[in-house]
């Protein structure tokens, strides 16, 4: 069998025009696993109410972010892919769950090359229905009904792995140059509270208040707070930070409903009325700097910050193509080729 690599990231809009963030917002938010109602009450609610207004105020947003090149998480992205590539002799090809550059797309780019066993992996180290699931359940439904003869095997979630932890606190140890901070914030993409229960494997771990989170289960290999907070837990460790110096947060919540919390902003504000004067906050989350680091936590966090007395805000950027990080996705590669060749 000849062997080739998928990357797959979330996408952006092909452009930061309201009309090109519509179209990318219908196909996402209409995704089950992200808005997971029932379809009508989806359609309703996305189509009907979301983008009536989102896509102006979201594309305002992407303009603010947008490079020459495009979509930061896009170029970013590709350039990852290129540094990969390098790392390894099978053909790497990159793809988006949603947008312009489909699955279905990457998928056919490996094969046209002769590939017929393809290695996808997510680019999410933490695993939730709306990012790793739903790339894996449509990589799938693509094999069934336009590529019977492939095979297609996937990398898990990678949020405790060792060497990830050590080389996203090696680099986050880099960006903060030694500097001490009043706070160390860690923010992670938000989801859904009733996520977290749809992915509870056992249907009883999971509390949403995060006493589950730190009693050892099976459902932790799919939820999504639990892996946030190792994250969290390993990297403050590898980078010496004391108790109480830092926190883990949620981000970009939409609706009315409950996300999982704390909130990002609210963190924010209630460091800055706390006393806290210079702070740093860590997206991993995030493998790419995107909209919601660049914007939501850069501009709108600093922003917010300031407001409430805060001085010094550092953000750190995302792993994007970091030598150590390309270097480590290429030995887990060379790894997965040399098992599956034994198998
Ligand atoms: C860990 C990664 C992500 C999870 C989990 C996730 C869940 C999720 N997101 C929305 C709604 C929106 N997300 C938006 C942007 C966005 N989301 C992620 C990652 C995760 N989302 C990224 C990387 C980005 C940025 C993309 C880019 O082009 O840079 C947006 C669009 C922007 C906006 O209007 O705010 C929306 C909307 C939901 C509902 C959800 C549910 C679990
Ligand atoms: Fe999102
Ligand atoms: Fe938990």
């Amino acid at each position: 069998m000849k062997k080739g690599i998928l990357l797959v990231n979330l996408g952006s809009p092909d452009s930061p025009s309201p009309q090109d963030v519509k179209k990318y917002l219908g196909e996402f938010l209409m995704d089950e696993r992200v808005i997971d109602i029932p379809k009508l009450a989806r359609l309703a609610l996305v189509k009907g109410i979301i983008l009536k207004t989102r896509p102006k105020a979201s594309a305002a947003a992407y303009k603010k972010i947008w490079w020459d090149e495009g979509s930061p998480l896009i170029v970013i992205s590709e350039r990852l892919r290129a540094k990969v590539q390098k790392e390894v002799t099978y053909p790497v090809a990159l793809a988006m769950r949603y947008g312009s550059m489909t699955i279905k797309k990457g998928i056919q780019e490996l094969v046209d090359q002769g590939v017929d066993e393809v290695f996808l992996i997510p680019l999410y180290p933490q695993f939730a229905m709306a990012t790793t699931e739903t790339i894996l359940v449509l990589a799938e439904e693509l094999r069934q009904n336009h590529f019977p003869n492939i095979k297609i095997d996937h990398l898990p979630a990678f949020y405790n792995k060792p060497d990830y932890i050590s080389v996203l606190s090696e680099s986050v140890k880099r960006h903060l140059k030694e500097k001490t901070y009043d706070h160390v914030l860690f923010s992670y993409h938000g989801i859904p509270e009733r996520h977290i229960k749809k992915s509870d494997v056992t249907k009883s771990h999971c509390k949403i208040d995060g006493s589950c989170c730190v009693t050892p289960s099976r459902a932790h290999e799919f939820c999504y707070k639990h892996q946030c907070l190792e994250v969290t837990r390993l990297v403050a460790e590898q980078l010496g930070l004391k108790e109480g110096a830092f926190s883990t947060s949620f981000q970009s919540r939409l609706g009315f409903d409950p996300w999982l919390q704390p909130y990002t902003d609210r963190t924010i504000e209630r460091l800055g009325l706390e006393g806290v004067k210079n702070m740093a906050i860590i997206t991993p989350a995030f493998v790419s700097d995107c909209l919601e680091t660049l914007e939501e936590i850069a501009m709108e966090g600093q922003e917010l910050f300031h407001e409430v007395g805060g001085k010094e805000f550092t953000t750190v950027p995302c792993l994007n193509d970091d030598n150590e990080w390309s270097a480590l996705l290429g030995s887990w590669i060379n790894n997965w080729a040399d098992n599956s060749t034994k198998a």
